[in-house]
């Protein structure tokens, strides 16, 4: 049994049955028959055995009666984490990727963010994109919004209402030959950024916090890149950006920084390192970058779905873990066409495979190993693994409730004529609600204790 060792902690609900998450040291551990008690501040106060119900209602004060018993085919699992969504992109997911990256963003993307500017349009899709991924399971997100502060002001008011813990990202460019009128000058860019994290900060949400988050090296002058690194800095502040997507990017970088001696270089020497930066894709970079992000704690965010959708590349995550660099799973929405967490654990192992194919020597990933980059991988890749990632007692209760067996979901489940052990009951379960499940599958979604899906009426 572990606890919080404080009973006189209030209990708000207590649930038993079988929860699987991740630790440190197993990939994939399932509790069967566990009893986990969240406190009135949505916190885990208790996880223990069903065996100890008696005395953990003493111990915590509650009734035996009032636990909530899972259902056969159930389970729970720790929410999941998209360290790399961008919420402006929404309208044209499942569109459009019909050309590589720096193309696509000419011709379909900076048209689009462009449009942020109108509060209503963007309240639209907002409020569409938190709630979709809610409903996929996603209890964590962080998001790009657009150049426009308001804009982003109004997905920080979104996500808090509708309870999704997330780091928004008012973008950063000041620097756009191509679309000229998607763009700000580098002053714009520093004055606004101040005005968006001294206002969301203002707001005091509970879960919704600012990132600094320069669009990527070639939409960003030099001095800009300082200032936001010193921005970072003097206010401690999360930090998001792209890097080493695809071949031509990494060639315009070159051109456009040549004092520097890589991608990974240029961050670095404007102090956008940290152990609270966050960089998407890095399919291209080489392993003394990887030292880099090693060194200064700089963390990966895997966006397979996108990596294969603009033929960017192929991140070969094995080095990564490697290297020791902490590593998320991101869907990098409207890059990766689907808005889902278990969309991206599916890609992240069909990639390992064909690394495998190309190399046979190359160790895939397991369904484990990947299930915990979508939970507490995530979560130490944002630096939130005190508050999220698992079932450890003092962080929140972030959940989903698992029905294998949904009615009117994807998976028929097909009982066996011979007994298996719960145990391997469950592991299969788990596999295959990653691999086969979708969204009707997530009965219910928990962030910090409160059941956010289904969503309460208005
Ligand atoms: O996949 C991506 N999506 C984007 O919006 C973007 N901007 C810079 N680099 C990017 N990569
Ligand atoms: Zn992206």
């Amino acid at each position: 049994m572990e606890t919080s060792e404080k009973s006189d902690t209030d209990i708000r609900f207590v649930c038993r049955g079988t929860f699987v998450h991740s630790t440190a040291e197993e990939a994939l551990q399932i509790l069967e028959d566990a009893l986990l008690g969240v406190d009135s501040e949505g916190k885990i106060a208790f996880i223990g055995e069903g065996k100890e119900l008696q005395k953990l209602s003493e111990n915590f004060g509650f009734s035996p009666s009032a636990v909530t018993q899972l259902q056969q085919h159930e389970f729970f699992m720790p929410g999941m984490i998209d360290t790399h969504i961008h919420a402006s992109q929404y309208s044209y997911a499942g569109t459009a990727l019909d050309m590589p990256l720096l193309q696509w963003l000419n011709t379909y993307t900076f048209p689009v963010e462009s449009h942020f500017q109108d509060l209503e349009f963007a309240k639209k899709v907002y409020t569409q994109v938190v709630k979709r991924t809610l409903r996929n399971g996603t209890t964590t997100a962080c998001y790009f919004a657009t150049i426009h502060t308001d804009a982003s002001l109004l997905l920080g008011q979104i996500a808090n209402d509708f309870g999704q813990r997330a780091l928004v990202g008012k973008v950063c460019m000041d620097r756009n030959d191509a679309v000229k009128y998607y763009r700000e000058t580098s002053e714009e860019s520093q004055e606004e950024t101040y005005r968006f994290i001294k206002e969301l900060l203002n707001k005091k949400y509970p879960l919704v916090k600012p990132v600094v988050t320069p669009r990527f090296a070639p939409s960003c002058t030099e001095a800009l890149l300082a200032k936001l690194g010193e921005i970072a800095k003097n206010n401690k502040l999360h930090i998001q950006s792209h890097i080493s997507e695809n071949l031509e990017e990494v060639e315009l970088v070159k051109e456009l920084f040549p004092n520097s001696e890589s991608y990974t270089d240029i961050y670095h020497k404007c102090n956008l390192l940290t152990d609270k930066t966050i960089l998407a894709h890095g399919c291209h970079l080489s392993d003394e970058e990887l030292v880099l992000f090693r060194k200064t704690g700089a963390a990966l965010s895997h966006c397979p779905n996108s990596n294969i959708s603009l033929c960017s590349g192929v991140l070969n995550v094995r080095n990564v873990l490697n290297h020791k660099v902490k590593l998320g799973l991101g869907t990098d929405m409207a890059g990766g066409y689907s808005p889902s967490i278990l969309d991206a654990v599916r890609r992240a192992l069909d990639s390992s495979k064909v690394l495998t194919i190309q190399d046979p020597e190359h160790k895939t990933l397991s369904f484990e190993e990947v299930f915990r980059l979508a939970t507490l991988g995530g979560s130490q890749a944002l630096s939130l693994d005190e508050r999220t990632g698992n079932f450890k007692v003092g962080k929140d209760f972030d959940a989903l409730r698992v029905n294998v067996a949904a009615p009117g979901g994807p998976i028929d489940v097909i009982q066996n004529e011979k007994p298996q052990s719960l145990n391997s009951h469950m592991r299969l379960s788990s596999s295959t609600c990653s691999l086969a499940g979708d969204d009707r599958n997530i009965v219910e979604v928990f962030v910090a204790g409160k059941k956010v899906v289904p969503f309460s009426e208005p």
